[in-house]
């Protein structure tokens, strides 16, 4: 059990990668604290998932977007669990739109949840560690959208890019206090965020096509890695980036 003893955080546990991600911690050994916004199903499901492994869960709905959300998980998680010793800022959204005509409010609020949120929430987590003495790691789920652009995410594809400079900036700036900062880049992985755009046949076969491994990712490919940069497997890791996207990254031609 590589996470055994370890409290987890996640942001964004209620559905896709944070849910795999939670789920997995917890079979490693780890309690798990998780964030969602909107429908409470999910996030049940995550919660069942995690107690029928025996660790403990708790499950904190609130907006990533607003300061205080971070705050007040934080201090939930710490009242209830006890610690921090890994956070994972996961939770974000895609409203694919076009470039021109973009709408101010789709703009803003997707660099509020994404990079705003994720800030908060990482400096929280972190004020929280360095508060231990105990070290910690902390993993952004950027992307491959961190390295290359997208027509319909011009909004999008600027957060991910600030996610993993947020990540180099943090691990020189929390290095001394044994905290690591890493991000994880996924591919393209079959969530709920691109469930409608992956209804396009053609933009789904374009995406497989591009991926050397011939399939599109799991939630459950992501686990291993994140599990990794959570667990002390990665001591001397910081300020590094995984991609993990069956090599799409890489494939010109
Ligand atoms: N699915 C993919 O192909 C890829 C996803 N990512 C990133 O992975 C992360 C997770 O995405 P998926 O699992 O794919 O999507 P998802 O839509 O399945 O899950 C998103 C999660 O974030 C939470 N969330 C959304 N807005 C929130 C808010 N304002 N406050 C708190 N929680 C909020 C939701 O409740 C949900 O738990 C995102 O940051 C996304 O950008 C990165 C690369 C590829
Ligand atoms: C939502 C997209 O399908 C997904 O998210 C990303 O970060 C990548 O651009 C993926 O294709």
């Amino acid at each position: 059990m590589l996470l055994k003893g370890k409290t987890v955080m996640v942001t964004g546990g209620s559905s896709g990668i944070g849910q795999a991600i939670a789920i997995g911690a917890a079979r490693e050994g780890a309690d798990v604290a998780f964030s969602y916004w909107g429908s409470d199903e999910g996030a049940l499901k995550t919660k069942e998932a995690i107690l029928e492994t025996g660790q403990k869960a708790l499950a904190i709905s609130g907006d990533v977007a607003l300061p205080e959300s971070a705050i007040s998980f934080v201090q939930e998680t710490v009242e209830v669990l006890g610690k921090v010793d890994v956070f994972v800022s996961n939770a974000g959204i895609c409203p694919f739109h076009s470039f021109l005509d973009m709408p101010a409010e789709i703009f803003e609020r997707t660099m509020r949840v994404n990079l705003h949120g994720a800030y908060y929430m990482v400096q929280a987590a972190a004020n929280q560690m360095v508060a231990q003495k105990t070290g910690g790691s902390i993993i952004a789920i950027s992307s491959i959208s961190a390295l290359v652009g997208g027509e319909y995410q011009t909004h999008y594809t600027p957060t991910k890019a600030g996610l993993l400079s947020l990540m180099q900036s943090t691990a020189i700036a929390l290095g001394k206090h044994n905290i690591r900062c890493n991000a994880i880049l996924p591919g393209t992985i079959e969530t709920e965020i691109n469930r409608d755009d992956l209804a396009d046949a053609s933009k789904r076969s374009y995406m497989e096509a591009r991926t050397p491994l011939g399939r599109l990712g799991k939630p459950e490919d992501l686990v291993g890695p994140a599990v990794f940069l959570a667990s002390d497997m990665s001591q001397y890791v910081t300020g590094a980036s995984l991609l993990v996207d069956g090599g799409m990254f890489v494939n010109l031609q």
